[in-house]
């Protein structure tokens, strides 16, 4: 699975004003890889998972998977927002199963994918609880087994663990690393915080802010396997520096002009 993005704009009009959210972006994520896009607040981060999600449609340029060019929301996408996703009248299991149903797959194959993703995501000893019953990181996970039990080729995360408390955040980053791995799924992910990119990502794109373009792409050459001690080395520390060095450049060189 490749995902392209050629020369994608997109402008929105509001009361009749044009912001140009996105501008020019060329963007190409290769199968397997774990992609994070960061950059200040405004720069275009959710608009551009919007349109790979087909949620919206670019004003100029062209997304394509396999040369296939998107159209609308597909299965071959799985997506996470922050928060709220969650169906809150359906089990943990139901929520999981929901996305199966539009699916053609046997009772056998269903069960089956529910299962796996439940236990992978370790949310097995609650898959009859409500929503409301669960943790704001429990939820997250269901949000993230429901986006995953269809297994699409890319998974688009949308600052997914931005409204987490600190602990809760770095076990979820723990699980998405461990899941990434264990499923050989590509991660299109979006988030304002660098450390987190750093961490996660196998490489890092760097939005400037209006218009939200490209501004750098940075490959994370740390080791596949890494735990949260990562986060302390040297390596890790100078290259989550320059990246926030480069997000603050780009800000600022959009509020000058
Ligand atoms: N539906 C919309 N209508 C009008 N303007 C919009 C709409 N959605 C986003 N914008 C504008 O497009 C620009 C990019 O917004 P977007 O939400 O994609 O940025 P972001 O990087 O995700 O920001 P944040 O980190 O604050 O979530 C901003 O100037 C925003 O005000």
């Amino acid at each position: 699975m490749t995902l392209n993005l050629v020369d994608v704009s997109m402008e929105y009009h509001l009361r009749g004003r044009p912001t140009r959210a996105l501008d020019g972006v060329n963007l190409t994520v290769s199968p397997r890889e774990f992609l994070c896009v960061v950059g200040a607040s405004g720069s275009g981060k959710s608009t551009l998972l919007s349109l790979v999600a087909g949620l919206t449609m670019p004003t100029r340029g062209e997304i394509t998977i396999d040369s296939h060019p998107i159209t609308g929301p597909g299965p071959d996408r799985g997506l996470v927002f922050q928060t709220g996703s969650l169906y809150p009248w359906r089990t943990v299991e139901r929520n999981v199963a929901f996305g199966l149903e539009l699916l053609a797959l046997d009772t056998a194959e269903r069960a089956r994918r529910v299962d796996w993703y439940l236990a992978e995501t370790g949310l097995a000893d609650v898959r009859r609880s409500l929503p409301r019953q669960l943790s704001g990181g429990q939820q997250q996970r269901v949000a993230i087994a429901r986006a995953l039990v269809c297994e699409p080729d890319v998974l688009l995360l949308d600052e997914p663990f931005g409204a987490l408390d600190v602990q809760t955040k770095e076990d979820m980053q723990l699980l998405i690393r461990q899941i990434w791995r264990d499923t050989g799924t590509t991660v299109l992910m979006v988030t304002h915080d660098v450390e987190e990119a750093v961490f996660l990502g196998t490489r890092v794109v760097v939005l400037a802010s209006d218009p939200g373009r490209v501004a750098a792409e940075v490959r994370i050459p740390l080791a596949e396997d890494r735990d949260l001690a990562a986060k302390r080395t040297p390596a890790f520390l100078e290259l989550r520096a320059s990246i926030e060095d480069m997000v603050r450049a780009q800000h600022r060189g959009g509020v000058i002009r």
